[in-house]
C-alpha cells in the first residue's frame, strides 16, 4: 500500500500546525541520507555557517531545485509530494520551494529564535501563507538535549506575526510570541531518524542550541504551490511542478559519495547571507 495521509491526520494539521509521521523512512532510507550527509564533498563544500544572537553556529547548505540525488528523490517522491498536497490550499500543482540540509553539531550549533516561515516568505512577496508548508526530516535523533525544534501548538491560526532582525538571523516580535504562550502549547518535536514533522508557514517555532554530545542533523524542505507566486524575489523553483519520483526510487537508489556535486546547484554562501 502506498503511504497516503488519512483524514485525521489532515484534520489534525490544520487544527494544530503540525504533524508528525513517525518512522516515515526506513532504516536504509535514513542510512544513506546521513551517509551522503557525511560523506558528500559537495555538502561539506556548499555548507556556511549562520550565528545565532549568542555567536553560536548552524551550518547548513540550501538548494532550490532538487535532483537525482538521494535528497532530491525524497523531496520527489510521491508519498511527500502526495503528503503535501493533502495538507495545502488549493488545487494548483505542488512546487519545491527550498531544502536545506541542517547540521547543528554538538556544543556548537545554534540556536533559532521564534520565528514563522512566513515571516521569512511574506518578505519574499508570496501572497498566501496556507499554500507553503515546511517538512523537516529526521536524520539524526532529535532531543530536548540536542536542541529539537519547539512548536506553539495552534498558533498558525495567529496569522502574520511582525518580524525584525536578531543576529543574522528574523525573528517574531517577542510580546507576540509571549501573549501566545499565554493560553498555547509549547511543544518539543522530539524525533526519531526517519521521522518526519510537516508544518505551517505561519506556526511560531524555535529551537535551542545544541549544547550536548551528539549532532542533530536534519532536512527541512519547503514547498508552495504554483497558484503563489513570489513577487518580490525571483524563485523559479518555488512555481515549477515538480516531477514525482516513485516511493521506493530512494531504497533502489546506487548512491555513489559525491552526486550532490552533478546533480544540485547549491545557493552560494554570499547569496544565502544576503537573502
Ligand atoms: O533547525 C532548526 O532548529 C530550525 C530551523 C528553522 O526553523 C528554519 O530554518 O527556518
Ligand atoms: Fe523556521
Amino acid at each position: 500500500m502506498a503511504f497516503m495521509l488519512t483524514d485525521e491526520q489532515v484534520e489534525s494539521f490544520q487544527e494544530n500546525g503540525y504533524l508528525i509521521i513517525p518512522g516515515f523512512l526506513n532504516e536504509t532510507e535514513v542510512a544513506k541520507l546521513y551517509r551522503v550527509a557525511i560523506e558528500d564533498k559537495a555538502i561539506q563544500k556548499n555548507s556556511f555557517d549562520l550565528d545565532d544572537k549568542a555567536g553560536k553556529k548552524t551550518k547548513l547548505a540550501l538548494w532550490f531545485t532538487p535532483g537525482d540525488d538521494v535528497y532530491g528523490l525524497l523531496t520527489r517522491s510521491e508519498r511527500m509530494v502526495d503528503s503535501v498536497n493533502k495538507l495545502l490550499d488549493g488545487k494548483a500543482p505542488v512546487c519545491h520551494f527550498h531544502s536545506k540540509l541542517m547540521q547543528k553539531e554538538p556544543k556548537v550549533g545554534g540556536a533559532w529564535e521564534w520565528h514563522q516561515d512566513y515571516g521569512y516568505w511574506y518578505k519574499n512577496g508570496y501572497l498566501f501563507p496556507d499554500q507553503l508548508i515546511s517538512v523537516m526530516v529526521a536524520i539524526t535523533e532529535a532531543t530536548q538535549e540536542n536542541g529539537c525544534l519547539q512548536v506553539i501548538k495552534k498558533s498558525h491560526k495567529m496569522g502574520r506575526v511582525e518580524h525584525g532582525f536578531s543576529g543574522e538571523q528574523v525573528g517574531a516580535s517577542m510580546q507576540y510570541v509571549e501573549f501566545a504562550l499565554q493560553t498555547m502549547e509549547l511543544v518539543y518535536v522530539e524525533l526519531k531518524p526517519g521521522d518526519l514533522l510537516f508544518f505551517h508557514s505561519n506556526i511560531l517555532h524555535r529551537s535551542e542550541a545544541n549544547l550536548s554530545d551528539t549532532p542533530r542533523w536534519s532536512l527541512i524542505s519547503a514547498y508552495n504551490r504554483q497558484s503563489n507566486p513570489p513577487y518580490i524575489t525571483e524563485t523559479p523553483s518555488s512555481i515549477t511542478p515538480l516531477q514525482t519520483v516513485p516511493d521506493d526510487a530512494l531504497f533502489l537508489h546506487d548512491d555513489a559519495s559525491g552526486i550532490l556535486e552533478n546533480t544540485t546547484q547549491f545557493l552560494s554562501v554570499e547569496k544565502a547571507k544576503a537573502k
